[in-house]
């Protein structure tokens, strides 16, 4: 059988929220491939590198020019047999590079019953029928809403800011802040079903505002952001300061003037990752990417629901029936990397500390480890998995190695292990970075 050891062709798409031209990081990395049909238009936006088979953007073998999701079909034991079949011979997983210039949309992905039924009723704007858990990990620094803010939180704001709470109305307001006063953290299950029951009312409120309604509002929102600077909205809160959503509030407004998703802020938590740090969203989790270049791997799908900061097609019922209104601190949804003992670091002595870290969500369709060998001539040996993977660098020189087979690896190379192959990576630099997402039952 051919070595399973196959360098990927991967598509980047262009959407308006990336970096334009070649300060995208996903249009560098499909760059460093060779592709007839791609080569960076310095005006243009480029948003997210897919590497895997999934149909809306499918990755090619560069030697048969065959998609993968051909020869994975073909060769049932590319991918194992069990996940094979699992998964209908395609791929678990989807692996993206993104490069956010500004604010995706507010969005959330569906579950799996949800995005059947979406799929089913309208293809066009769903895809396909799956879920779409996704973790992201940051290789630049990064900033992002992701999940609902602590209760105690969003009652600070409908109180310190007068133009939100009349986008959400007394009603809801009220019966929000009568509901969790004084059991703002509590864990008995009927109170924070009735928590629950209540920030989604409130929620709903705001997001069903009319648009004659939010252009009203919005003017008095920023004079009072860029009146009040560090004092802005109760001095910001204990998880922002005032200056730091002012600033936000005024950056986001300069990119979707006028928009629903500028009240939004004050709902779900404003999280800021350091490059290492990751995140996981579970379906029907609420979240909105503002800045930053990520490793994104998600489950196989591109279903979207969506309901501000975009000027694509928009779901707000949906959205707001579909989420899980879970609230938490942001530290609750960083996730701990985890030492991975599947690999082996051969490293010359002296050298400064290369690592491999385990990015392991609740999930079984993807893990990934980050592996940086920080010496020419450092190793790291990943034992065979019964499963595939997909290895990208991010950073620096070195080869890639299954069995006879020797390859160069440099910035958005892109290669396919077969399950079972045990794969070696070497540096030829002080610094190279590689990631790879992969699948074991
Ligand atoms: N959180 N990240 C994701 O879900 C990405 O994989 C999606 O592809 C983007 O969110 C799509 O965003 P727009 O619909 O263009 O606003
Ligand atoms: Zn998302």
């Amino acid at each position: 059988m051919q070595v399973p050891l196959l360098r990927l062709q991967c598509g980047v798409n262009s959407y308006d929220w990336g970096k334009v031209g070649a300060s995208s990081a996903a249009a560098k990395f499909a760059s460093a491939t060779p592709a007839s049909d791609f080569s960076i238009q310095e005006e243009k936006p480029y948003a997210e590198l897919w590497m895997g088979t999934h149909p809306s953007l499918p990755s090619k073998d560069v030697e048969t020019q065959r998609s993968l999701l051909d020869l994975v079909q073909d060769n049932q034991a590319l991918m194992s047999q069990e996940i094979s079949e699992r998964y209908g011979g395609k791929l678990p997983f989807l692996f993206k590079v993104l490069s956010i210039r500004k604010a995706l949309s507010i969005q959330a992905h569906p579950n799996k019953k949800l995005a059947e039924q979406l799929h089913a009723k309208d293809p066009k704007n769903y895809p396909d029928d799956n879920h779409k858990p996704e973790m992201t990990i940051a290789i630049t620094p990064f900033d992002g809403l992701c999940g609902f803010r602590p209760l105690a939180e969003i009652a600070h704001f409908l109180s310190t800011i007068p133009s939100l709470r009349k986008l959400v109305g007394e009603e809801a307001a009220s019966h929000f802040e009568s509901t969790i006063k004084g059991k703002e953290t509590s864990d008995k299950e009927d109170e924070q079903m009735a928590h629950k029951e209540a920030l989604q009312k409130a929620f709903t409120q705001l997001m069903s505002s009319k648009p004659e309604d939010i252009e009203a509002q919005t003017p008095e929102l920023l004079e009072q952001a860029k009146s009040e600077g560090d004092a802005f909205a109760g001095e910001g809160g204990p998880s922002n300061s005032g200056a730091e959503l002012s600033e936000l509030v005024q950056r986001c407004n300069s990119q979707f003037p006028n928009d629903i998703g500028l009240f939004v802020l004050f709902f779900l938590n404003y999280v800021k990752l350091e490059v290492g740090e990751a995140m996981f969203l579970q379906a029907d989790d609420i979240h909105a990417y503002m800045s930053g270049d990520i490793i994104e791997c998600m489950a196989s799908s591109d279903n979207v629901v969506r309901a501000g900061f975009t000027p694509k097609f928009k779901d707000v019922e949906t959205l707001t029936s579909m989420l899980t209104y879970n609230y938490a601190p942001i530290e609750e949804q960083k996730m701990e990397p985890k030492d991975y003992p599947y690999v082996t670091l051969n490293v010359p002595a002296y050298s400064s500390a290369s690592s491999s870290i385990l990015y392991d969500p609740p999930i079984e369709e993807f893990s990934v480890i980050r592996t940086a060998l920080n010496k020419p001539g450092a190793k790291a040996t990943f034992d065979g998995i019964e499963g595939p993977s997909i290895i990208l660098c991010t950073e620096g020189k070195g080869t890639i190695s299954v069995g006879p087979k020797k390859a160069p690896v440099a910035p958005g190379f892109v290669y396919f292990v077969g399950a079972t192959a045990e794969c070696v990576l070497e540096a030829a630099d002080e610094s190279f970075v590689t990631f790879k997402a992969f699948c074991e039952l």
